[in-house]
């Protein structure tokens, strides 16, 4: 029975938390929403059979209400599941609209739980996000001097968490800075226990590996954390070394990139994949005038791909540079954003109907519209790709048929420049 339950407000997020938790020993079953988990089907099954379940939702950008009302049904489907501590999974780069969703989302877990207070930690050293003095920094730049300034759907504009965070939530915000953690488990403890930190949220500075684990002992018993993937370094499962699924797909399988994100990260991706794999932008005039040609001219492109060489993916993409950003749709057709998602999305449903067996998705909105449409109901998490990013074996239901696929979930801005081409090899 799963211990730990885990909310992630988006696809890859999901995929990023579960990835550290594999790594640290939990056998970590990723579930499609919390719907799954009611009746007593197989994805119920996997979550007893698992010790850490993570319930991966598309919340990120949802209206607040949405966000708050998925969040508190999958804190109920994991309190149901035995889950004793939960965890809050959001982005290291603190994604989020002015409105929310990071603030009402823990406010409504905290309520529901019947606790006052818990920590945001955003910081994930591995993959360049630090925070001091309550600034968000990605490498050596300030959250709102970084590529994340201009993401198409949570452009950051502001570094400083407590700015960010106030007016999104009801309880005060505090923060406790890295002199503090660098003291100690226990004097950590004695901060967060004072009465001033009582019972608020409390942003923790945290710029190494080392911090977050003195976080994580020092709110082992809190009953809810919240942050990015970073501060799961420091807990510790039953199953060291042997907590990773095996893979799904056999070695000839056919696969393709689909890459919806727009984040620098995956544009330099996108250019090297340019180089070394057949590919395809997508056309947004051709997916407004007809989607399902569009979408099978495509699948047939990937087909003619698979034909001539079954080694080498077809990348279908749908930004090389920000010039390809569509900030405003023409008056009355659907926007940009919406429209990639649901092409890529049946692009994906397309390619599983052709054969395809492994797909690498680039991108959290994206990710959550091609899960959805596979049909898929878990992710059993495998070989770890690059910090964060894991290879995760599926049963899709696409026609009705369980077809196992393997997907990479690729947050927009994890992985090398060469992950499009490199990734296949984990698989082996
Ligand atoms: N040309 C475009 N114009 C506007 N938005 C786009 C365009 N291409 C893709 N998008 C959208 O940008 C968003 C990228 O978000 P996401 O998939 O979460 O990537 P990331 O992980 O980089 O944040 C998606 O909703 C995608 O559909
Ligand atoms: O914490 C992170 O950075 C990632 O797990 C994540 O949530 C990424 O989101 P996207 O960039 O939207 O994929």
């Amino acid at each position: 029975m799963p211990l730990l339950g885990a909310i992630a407000d988006d696809f890859t997020g999901a995929t990023d938390l579960a990835t550290m938790l594999v790594a640290r020993g939990f056998r970590t079953v990723v579930a499609v929403g919390s719907e799954g988990l009611a009746d007593d089907g197989p994805a119920a099954q996997e979550v007893r059979a698992a010790d850490a379940v993570v319930i991966a939702l598309k919340s990120r950008t949802a209206p607040v209400d949405e966000a708050v009302g998925t969040s508190l049904a999958a804190l109920r489907a994991l309190t149901d599941a035995g889950c004793e501590s939960f965890y809050f999974k959001y982005c290291s780069t603190f994604d989020s609209t002015p409105v929310g969703n990071i603030g009402p989302v823990t406010d409504a877990l905290l309520d529901a739980l019947g606790e006052q207070a818990t920590v945001v930690v955003p910081a994930f050293p591995a993959t360049g996000r630090t925070v001091y003095k309550a600034r968000l920094f990605v490498h050596d730049d300030l959250l709102e001097e970084s590529p994340m300034r201009d993401h198409p759907l949570t452009p950051m504009r502001d570094s400083h968490l407590v700015r960010l965070l106030a007016p999104q939530t009801r309880r005060p915000v505090r923060v406790v800075g890295l002199d503090t953690v660098r003291a100690g488990v226990q004097a950590l403890r004695s901060a967060l226990a004072s009465p001033e930190y009582a019972a608020a949220l409390t942003v923790v500075d945290a710029t190494e590996d080392q911090d977050l684990r003195t976080i994580s002992a020092a709110t082992s018993s809190m009953r809810l954390v919240t942050g990015a993937a970073g501060l799961a370094v420091g807990l510790t499962g039953p199953h060291e070394g042997t907590a990773r699924a095996a893979a799904a797909s056999r070695p000839g399988d056919v696969g393709a990139v689909l890459a919806g994100s727009a984040s620098a990260a995956t544009r330099a991706q996108v250019a090297h994949g340019r180089e070394h794999l057949p590919h395809r932008k997508l056309d947004l005039a051709a997916l407004r005038a007809d989607p399902e040609a569009a979408v099978a001219e495509l699948v047939d492109f990937a087909r003619a791909c698979w034909r001539a060489d079954p080694e080498r993916p077809p990348l279908l993409y749908a930004v090389g540079s920000l010039d390809d950003l569509e900030h405003q749709p023409p008056e009355g057709a659907v926007p940009a954003a919406e429209l990639v998602e649901r092409a890529l999305a049946e692009c994906a449903v397309g390619l599983v109907r052709a054969g395809a067996r492994r797909l690498l998705v680039a991108g959290g909105e994206t990710s959550g519209a091609v899960v959805t449409a596979l049909g898929a109901r878990t992710l059993g998490i495998g070989a770890q790709i690059a910090p964060g990013v894991a290879w995760a074996r599926t049963h899709t239901g696409v026609d009705g048929r369980a077809e196992s696929v393997d997907l990479a979930l690729k947050s927009g801005n994890f992985g090398g420049t060469s992950i499009f081409t490199s990734a296949w090899e984990h698989l082996a």
